[in-house]
């Protein structure tokens, strides 16, 4: 509703200056379109609602008292980093050195194409109102956090009656501290807000919220003795068909398989994207799940050593949850990147760990890990702390869905009974030990997570970082 208003209200001022050529008028009828492939590209895309919802509602069970709640985003939908902006540019240097008429899915480049990073200082940042390819784009990152705002106000707003000063937690990459200002400044002005930078160097070691950064001990190829038996032969597929289409036009597998990501971001920064189309449905599948591979074996339950690195903010959390009595503070928000969500979700436990992935096949039958489901872009886990009459609870909201923990969820609302949580948890961080396994003594000496104590004295406001 809100949307086809400000359309409106756009396209009328548009074509009243006059300004609106008839490609863009196509554009604007694509926006909207695609909505069905964001759960195929990786998390790299916009913000979709958790599709495994198991139909469990969001409200507070009837009779409950909502104690404390905490929330650990992802920024919103951004422009490709530099390494993968680099990329996707050579993609782009190979099909803009073309000289002949393209044919098939790529003739889309015949009709005036504007390459979608138009600017290299929009790379590693968020997409907005301003720097977005098109102004109707509604799925920039700026646009996802003011509703998410929105949303959120709708959903816990009488978290706030007695609470309008508090403060926000941002990791400091630039594109996770624009994030928490949208959603701030979507909140409103009726709050008084501090926001709290806090650093993502290395040298920040156990204070931050993204412990993957102070981490050298993490190897990237750790598992590539695994990752490496996917069949990407689909990806061989892609270029010859192109090529073929094309002669002359030299794509190799590589190409074909940064499309995916040019397809994700483009999305993200003009609201539709013609490269999304020259994939079939049977190849966003599969490289949807090539990123499921990826995403577990590196930053999931795949990686042993991740339990450990999720430990780090898992028991920072837990620690709120048990001083939910005497804080005055009941609202945790905190922003960050995905892989540190992921991390920390492999420590709660709530991503299967019991089923390692095949790297063989698609396994479809046992396969309830999807990147995309866990981290869109804008990605927000919740943990909600309730009590009902005497007994108190805790379960976990992800990307607008409940998800219960497996082995604990008999409480209201498939909730984890609170006593039940914490022995649970408990288990879940035994033997875990982020400093050891990251060698955190090799780049740090801080080893202790003091920000959501010691916010109010240090007053955290690090240097942003392009990363
Ligand atoms: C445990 C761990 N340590 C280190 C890394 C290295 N690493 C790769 S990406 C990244 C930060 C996240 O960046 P990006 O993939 O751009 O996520 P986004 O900002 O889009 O959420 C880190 C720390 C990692 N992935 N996991």
């Amino acid at each position: 509703m809100f949307e086809s208003v400000v359309y409106s209200v756009l396209a009328a001022a548009l074509v009243n200056a006059g300004t609106i050529p008839l490609g863009e008028l196509a554009d604007v009828a694509k926006i909207g379109t695609q909505e069905d492939i964001f759960p195929f590209l990786g998390g790299a895309g916009p913000y979709f609602s958790f599709p495994g919802d198991y139909g469990i509602s969001r409200d507070l069970p009837e009779g409950c008292e909502m104690k404390q709640l905490q929330m650990l985003a992802r920024h919103g939908e951004r422009y490709p980093t530099y390494s993968k902006g680099a990329t996707i540019m050579k993609t782009w240097y190979k099909l803009s050195n073309y000289t002949r008429q393209f044919n098939g899915s790529l003739s889309f480049l015949n009709d005036d194409y504007e390459f979608f990073i138009r600017d290299d200082d929009d790379l590693e940042m968020e997409t907005t109102f301003a720097n977005s390819d098109n102004v109707l784009n509604p799925y920039t990152g700026e646009m996802d956090a003011k509703r998410h705002a929105r949303e959120f106000l709708a959903q816990y707003g009488y978290m706030f009656e007695n609470q309008t000063s508090f403060p926000i937690f941002a990791a400091s990459s630039e594109r996770v501290h624009d994030t928490a200002q949208y959603f701030i400044d979507g909140l409103g002005d009726q709050f008084n807000i501090s926001l709290q930078t806090v650093s993502e160097a290395m040298s920040a070691g156990a204070n931050t919220l993204s412990a993957g950064n102070a981490c050298p001990g993490w190897d990237e190829d750790a598992n590539d003795d695994i990752l490496d038996k996917y069949d990407t032969t689909y990806l061989d597929d892609i270029a010859k068909r192109l090529n073929k289409e094309n002669k002359g036009l030299n794509l190799t597998s590589k190409d074909a398989n940064t499309l995916f990501a040019w397809c994700a971001y483009e999305l993200n920064a003009r609201g539709y994207s013609d490269v999304c189309d020259i994939f079939t449905e049977d190849e966003l599948v599969r490289y949807s799940y090539g990123q499921d591979l990826v995403s577990f074996y590196q930053d999931g339950p795949g990686y042993d050593m991740i339990r450990s690195v999720g430990a780090n903010l898992f028991n920072a959390t837990l620690k709120l949850l048990k001083q939910s009595e005497t804080q005055d503070l009941k609202v945790w928000l905190s922003f960050t990147h995905d892989t540190d969500i992921l991390n920390y979700l492999t420590t709660i436990g709530i991503i299967d760990d019991k089923n390692n992935l095949t790297a063989e096949y698609v396994p479809f039958m046992g396969n309830t890990f999807h990147k995309s489901w866990y981290v869109p872009q804008g990605a927000r886990v919740y943990t909600e702390k309730f009590q009902c009459s005497n007994d108190t609870y805790v379960r976990y909201v992800i990307n607008d869905a409940v998800v219960p923990i497996e082995t604990c969820s008999t409480g209201p609302g498939f909730s984890c009974e609170i006593n039940d949580f914490y022995d649970y948890a408990e288990k879940r961080v035994a033997g875990t030990d982020f400093l050891k396994v990251c060698n955190v003594s090799s780049v740090s000496n801080v080893t202790e997570l003091t920000f959501y104590w010691d916010w109010n004295t240090t007053h955290y406001n690090d240097t942003l970082l392009k990363q």
